[in-house]
């Protein structure tokens, strides 16, 4: 048997077609979004992803706005940046890339985004609705997981999901999205200090990896028929890696790869967020 892909890059190429249209029509009110990316230092990693970000932006008509600094910005500096940010009309929503360089607090940073600009949801104070159950922009790479699962009518009601990785970027979040009434899935949280990953991934229905650790989700640990998704991504010596070994694909029911899988989603997720706020702030949504 070999898993069914959940192909992330085909669905978000339709939510595209459909996001397309509502920039359109945000454009023709003279409200055309505007996405701004932060980036400090020269990661090209995180290069690579923002060029993505920008590419996508380009696809649906959301202007773009890129914040490029050099790796020794101090935080200051990138404090001002992101005041500016936050009174330009032209951004509507915007992102700090993290990581961040070492000397820099990004709890700090993260909490001068204005809260109506949050585009990846991780203010403290968006974080705070997703616990409270009020609306507000969810964070990108687990709201890109639950829409993924849905567009592919995976049931995750009385599912029960087992999530590797704790970060506050995909594991902690999702674990508040998943147990969401309107979710309703029972979530098993798993990181470093838990006793037998094995067994908690074994009675999993759905099993979530986003510990960043190569192959850490090995084909004997899933149950046969389980749906699997690869969101950690570590770069070694032979390129990139997944949390998921290659050969889980014969056991699972449902894979989503890395890459291919949660990326996309992601991306996707950001841009819906952003176009959602300029239809909040326009007072169309
Ligand atoms: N403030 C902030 N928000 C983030 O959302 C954020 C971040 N910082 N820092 C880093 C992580 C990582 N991340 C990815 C997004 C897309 C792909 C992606 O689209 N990957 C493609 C392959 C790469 C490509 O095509 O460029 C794929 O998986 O198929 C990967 C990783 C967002 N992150």
């Amino acid at each position: 048997m070999t898993a069914t892909i959940l192909d992330g890059k085909a669905t978000k190429n339709a939510i595209y077609e459909d996001l397309r249209a509502r920039v359109a029509a945000l454009a023709e009110r003279g409200r055309t979004p505007g996405l701004a990316t932060v980036l400090v230092g020269d990661d090209p990693g995180s290069h690579a992803y923002v060029r993505g970000k920008h590419n996508d932006c380009a696809k649906v008509g959301i202007t773009s706005i890129r914040r490029d600094l050099p790796a020794d910005t101090s935080q200051a500096e990138v404090e001002a940046v992101l005041a500016e940010l936050n009174a330009d009309p032209a951004c509507t929503g915007y992102i700090v890339q993290l990581p961040v360089p070492d000397h820099l607090d990004a709890g700090r940073l993260l909490e001068l985004v204005d809260p109506a600009k949050d585009a990846d949801g991780l203010h403290p104070i968006n974080l705070g609705r997703l616990v409270l159950g009020e609306p507000g922009p969810l964070p990108c790479t687990p709201r890109g997981i639950v829409e993924l699962l849905r567009r592919y009518d995976i049931p995750l009601a009385g599912a029960n999901v087992t999530v590797v990785g704790r970060g506050v970027t995909v594991g902690r979040p999702l674990g508040l999205l998943l147990t969401r009434r309107s979710e309703n899935a029972t979530v098993t949280l798993c990181h470093t200090g838990t006793k037998d990953l094995a067994a908690e991934i074994g009675r999993a229905d759905i099993v979530v990896a986003a510990a960043g650790k190569a192959h850490l989700v090995t084909a004997d640990m899933v149950k046969p028929g389980a749906v699997v998704l690869d969101v950690g991504v570590t770069r070694t010596e032979d390129g990139l890696a997944g949390d998921v070994h290659p050969d889980v694909l014969e056991v699972a029911g449902f894979l989503s790869p890395n890459p291919g899988g949660i990326g996309p989603m992601t991306r996707a997720m950001l841009l819906t967020n952003v176009v959602e706020a300029a239809e909040r702030a326009a007072g169309t949504a």
